[in-house]
């Protein structure tokens, strides 16, 4: 009783409006008994281990979900925070692994990372009888930018609040490529909007430290914003991230989503295949196994991609990307054409794609025609341009 009068306090105190219905303060209830009084030990950050003051935490209602995972609403020392729980499946082990796995390294990476465009996490619990594990970080009132976007008509999204929009993405992200650390599922689900439109980068639980990586088998990211080498297993850098940062720089400017007119594994399938090079065998097989599903990643398709004949050419668009939208600014289509190249070595740092986006803010602050007068830069130009991007480089950790 005294947690339903604690959480009604809050609610009505705190900074959100909404009043919870009766069911809802049940729940909360509920919930809080099922994690303290399971008898299961429950761990939170601290000496030796997770630790957490499960009295001070209420879970309201669940308002969003991943692949396995519920997010809720809820409270924590006053402040509003989403709460992820991912159940382990018990009847399938490999399964419970990798979501451990995950857990363990999204925990990790969370509690070292600290930057206004990287989502915070309060503390963390483990709960191993029932199995679940739990995660709380800052409640982003915006949601996803994803969600944003499809409330978006196609090609509305002005491109002051694109701009805005891609470099918190690219500080987040320059922040971490300065900790040494790889997002590896870089996409607009995964990017969240405070309530002044601020983005921050969210959901750690395939990233890694670059010296940790390997090569991507077994990887469950989402191919339809996965860089060509990712897609194949082979090893990669750095330079997957900016690869999907160009897919979302892409959605930026069309509000839509990229390759939806094909399943995600004709979509990897194309992205991956050189100019006249196919086997239109393997096409048709990926075009009529396709399950449609974001996720799935179980159809060998790296191997496919593999043994591929690469003298014939049945598939529709070879090295496929997201077709660009007719009227994109030359300031915007020439990085994106940077940033999703099929060569890594091609693909700008984020250092530089922080200094380019800033350098096009700073000349639309100037000139409101910016984007209409833009001119891609001489090589002249990237050479009076390096010392800043030095600069920029030595002080991004620094700026968090
Ligand atoms: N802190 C938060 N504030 C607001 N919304 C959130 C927050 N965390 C997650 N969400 C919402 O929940 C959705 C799923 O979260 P998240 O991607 O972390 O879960 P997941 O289990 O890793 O999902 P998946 O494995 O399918 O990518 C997000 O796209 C977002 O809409």
């Amino acid at each position: 009783m005294k947690n339903l009068y604690c959480f009604k306090q809050i609610y009505n105190n705190g900074k959100s409006e909404r009043r919870l219905s009766l069911g809802e303060y049940k729940r909360a209830v509920s919930w809080s008994k099922y994690l303290v009084s399971s008898g299961a030990e429950i761990k939170g950050e601290g000496e030796g281990g997770w630790s957490a003051d499960m009295s001070q935490l209420f879970i309201g209602n669940k308002f969003a979900s991943g692949r396995h995972s519920r997010i809720y609403r809820g409270v924590y020392k006053q402040r509003d925070v989403a709460i992820k729980l991912i159940s382990q499946p018990e009847e399938d082990e490999n399964l419970a692994t990798m979501l451990e796995n995950h857990f363990t390294s999204e925990v990790a990476l969370l509690f070292r990372l600290r930057h206004p465009n990287i989502i915070t996490s309060e503390f963390v619990a483990a709960c191993k009888k029932p199995p679940v594990f739990c995660i709380i970080t800052e409640y982003l009132a915006g949601g996803s930018l994803r969600k944003f976007l499809h409330q978006q008509e196609p090609y509305s999204v002005p491109l002051d609040l694109v701009l805005k929009l891609a470099l918190d993405i690219a500080h987040g992200m320059q922040y971490l490529h300065s900790q040494g650390i790889l997002h590896r599922d870089l996409k607009s689900e995964n990017l969240l909007l405070g309530e002044d439109m601020s983005v921050k980068v969210a959901d750690f639980g395939i990233s890694c430290l670059e010296s940790h990586c390997g090569n991507a088998k077994g990887f469950t990211g989402t191919y339809r914003w996965m860089a060509p080498e990712m897609i194949k297993e082979k090893h990669h850098t750095k330079k997957v991230d900016v690869y999907s940062f160009g897919i979302v720089l892409w959605e930026l400017l069309t509000a839509m989503t990229p390759f939806d007119n094909m399943t995600p594994e004709q979509a990897a399938f194309a992205v991956c295949q050189k100019v006249n090079s196919s086997d239109s065998f393997y096409w048709m097989m990926v075009m009529t196994n396709g399950s449609g599903a974001d996720s799935s990643t179980e159809m060998h398709l790296p191997h496919m991609l593999e043994h591929c004949d690469y003298n014939q050419s049945h598939v529709p668009v070879p090295n496929a990307r997201p077709p660009l939208p007719p009227k994109c600014p030359l300031a915007f289509s020439h990085l994106i054409n940077r940033c999703w190249s099929s060569n890594p070595d091609k693909r700008p740092h984020f250092d530089q794609i922080v200094a380019i986006l800033e350098s096009y803010s700073e000349s639309l602050e100037q000139d409101a025609e910016f984007f209409t007068s833009y001119k891609p830069p001489t090589n002249h130009t990237i050479l009076r341009c390096f010392p800043k991007l030095i600069a920029g480089r030595r002080s991004a950790s620094v700026k968090a």
